[in-house]
């Protein structure tokens, strides 16, 4: 604990400090009242400094007043006179002396992210950028480390005509990349079709963000939402693909829920605590354990799990299950490898890093120390029991939501290490246990402590998202403790050993 003299400056502060110097929206769907929301939906302390007053509701602007200059110096520096900004985000700003003003005050305080949303034209049509200070805005990209246009926006900053299509668009991202030496997040809500991707582009690199696109009417501040959530999340995110993946994913459950506010009757606002419904939520893993009670309770009196406890397995059905657990875990180390993708943090993404890289030491092991001792070839194909559980993780992990892919992991982790306590604690002396070696290694303590992590990463990242996909969550979890069983139970322990080549070769061997 830092005593009373400690500096404040050394304390890490509870949250992300990110300032919106925005226009106004009296309805609370764009500029820096959506801003805010955004700001507060991710967790971030949020201030704002106002450029542009504007009468506006869902259907159009009524009037812009733009304050004296002098007035929105003042109040920046009102801001970082007294206040550490971690982050800016920049939207309306209206004139050309307004957008000089920012620019000098951003040359002078140089906060650490600077986003640039180059807001001209809302959507409903109406002109929020004076026609002579697009020049202005062009010159505010140099002190941005982000800009966001849409596809006309873009045309602007570049000074051509706006890109038709979405492979010219993203080509001219790349030119304002290298000429600007800035980042571009290119927004494609303005194209036609059933998709809304965007795409990160830096002077190296094009990372496109697929994204359904939603039939709805609540698109109003969809462009000011995402830019604020991306300010407020960079600070803490390793870099600007993953702040936005993680922005885009909950914009788009923002719009889904926008309609449902009921606000205004032309284009609404989005709903930017759609995920408010899982705040205070109990963890995701009580909810998760509570719905596969059934599930777990059937575990232990699998033909397999018994006969494994009791020593009483045979030795074929033992291999059989083992060759399929190595096929196994070379499908979800893939699996693994797509959550560390498409992980939030470092942290998170070193954690699935090291548990891909783990299933396949495992992988090799199983074949070195138990598989081709058995001496026989052990080629043969994934079973469909294996293959419809690595296929639904596969599936899963190709939807690209983190949260989802989390739940769909854990049952491997968890799932496993509890039927493993169990079979351990039924197994007795496992010196005189014919499977006591591999029954030992469900006690080992590092495999629980990748267990609990698991789960805490799980819990963690359910309360980021929206009701919902907690529900998808839910289902992935619930489906792959299906799959867990249906993986131990497709071995027939019961059924005499088969006749031919194989039983021959298990009859001439150890038991393991
Ligand atoms: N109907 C929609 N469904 C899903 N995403 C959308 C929809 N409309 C816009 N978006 C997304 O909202 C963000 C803002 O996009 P856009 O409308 O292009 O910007 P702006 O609001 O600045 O004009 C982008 O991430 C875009 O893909
Ligand atoms: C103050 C202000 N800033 C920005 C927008 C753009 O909003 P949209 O995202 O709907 O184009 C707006 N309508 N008002």
């Amino acid at each position: 604990m830092p005593g009373p003299t400690a500096s404040p400056a050394r304390v890490r502060p509870a949250r992300v400090r990110v300032l919106s110097v925005a226009g106004t929206d009296p309805t609370g769907g764009a500029g820096i009242h959506a801003d805010l929301k955004s700001f507060a939906a991710h967790g971030a302390y949020g201030m704002a400094v106002v450029t542009a007053l504007v009468a506006q509701n869902t259907h159009g602007v009524r009037a812009v007043h733009v304050p004296d200059v002098a007035f929105l110096r003042a109040q920046l520096d009102a801001v970082s006179d007294d206040v550490t900004v971690d982050a800016v985000k920049i939207g309306m700003l209206g004139t050309r002396a307004v957008a000089d003003e920012v620019a000098a005050w951003l040359a002078r305080t140089r906060p650490p992210v600077v986003v640039l949303d180059p807001v001209m034209v809302a959507t409903s049509g109406d002109r929020l950028l004076d026609r002579d200070a697009e020049e202005a805005v062009r010159r505010l990209v140099a002190h941005a480390d982000l800009v966001t246009p849409n596809l006309p926006e873009l045309g602007v900053l570049l000074g051509e005509p706006a890109a038709r299509t979405w492979r010219a668009a993203v080509d001219q991202a790349r030119r304002l990349a290298r000429a600007s030496a800035v980042t571009v997040l290119l927004k494609g809500g303005h194209l036609d079709g059933d998709a809304s991707p965007d795409a990160v582009v830096d002077a190296t690199t094009v990372v496109e963000l697929d994204a359904v696109r939603v039939a709805t009417t609540a698109t109003h501040g969809t462009g000011c939402s995402l830019s604020a959530a991306v300010a407020a999340l960079r600070p803490r995110r390793p870099d600007w693909v993953t702040a936005v993946r993680e922005a885009k994913a909950w914009l788009t459950g923002a719009i889904a829920a926008g309609e449902a506010l009921a606000v205004g009757s032309g284009r609404g606002p989005v709903d930017h605590l759609h995920h408010a419904a899982t705040l205070g939520a109990p963890p995701f893993g009580d909810e998760a354990w509570d719905a596969v009670a059934d599930v777990r309770a059937a575990c232990d009196d699998l033909p397999f799990v018994r006969a494994l406890a009791d020593g009483t397995l045979r030795t074929d059905a033992f291999e059989a299950y083992l060759h399929q657990d190595a096929l196994y875990l070379a499908a979800y180390s893939r699996v693994l490898a797509r959550a560390s993708e498409l992980a939030p943090d470092g942290a998170a993404q070193a954690f699935w890093a090291r548990g891909a890289s783990r299933c396949l030491d495992v992988e090799a092991e199983l074949h070195r120390d138990r598989l081709d001792r058995a001496g026989r070839a052990w080629g043969g194909p994934a079973s469909a029991v294996t293959t419809g559980y690595t296929d639904h993780l596969l599936a899963v992990g190709a939807r690209g939501s983190y949260a989802e892919l989390t739940a769909a992991v854990l049952p491997c982790y968890w799932l496993y290490a509890d039927i493993g306590a169990r079979v351990l604690a039924r197994a007795g002396d496992l010196g005189a246990h014919p499977y006591g070696d591999w029954i030992g290694t469900y006690g080992d303590p590092g495999f629980a402590a990748a267990a609990d992590e698991a789960r805490r990463l799980t819990d963690e990242a359910a309360r980021e998202v929206g009701a919902a996909t907690r529900a998808r969550m839910l289902a992935a979890f619930v489906r792959s403790c299906e799959h867990e069983v249906a993986f131990f139970d497709q071995v027939d322990a019961a059924a005499p050993a088969p006749r031919g080549p194989a039983a021959l070769a298990a009859a001439g061997r150890a038991a393991p």
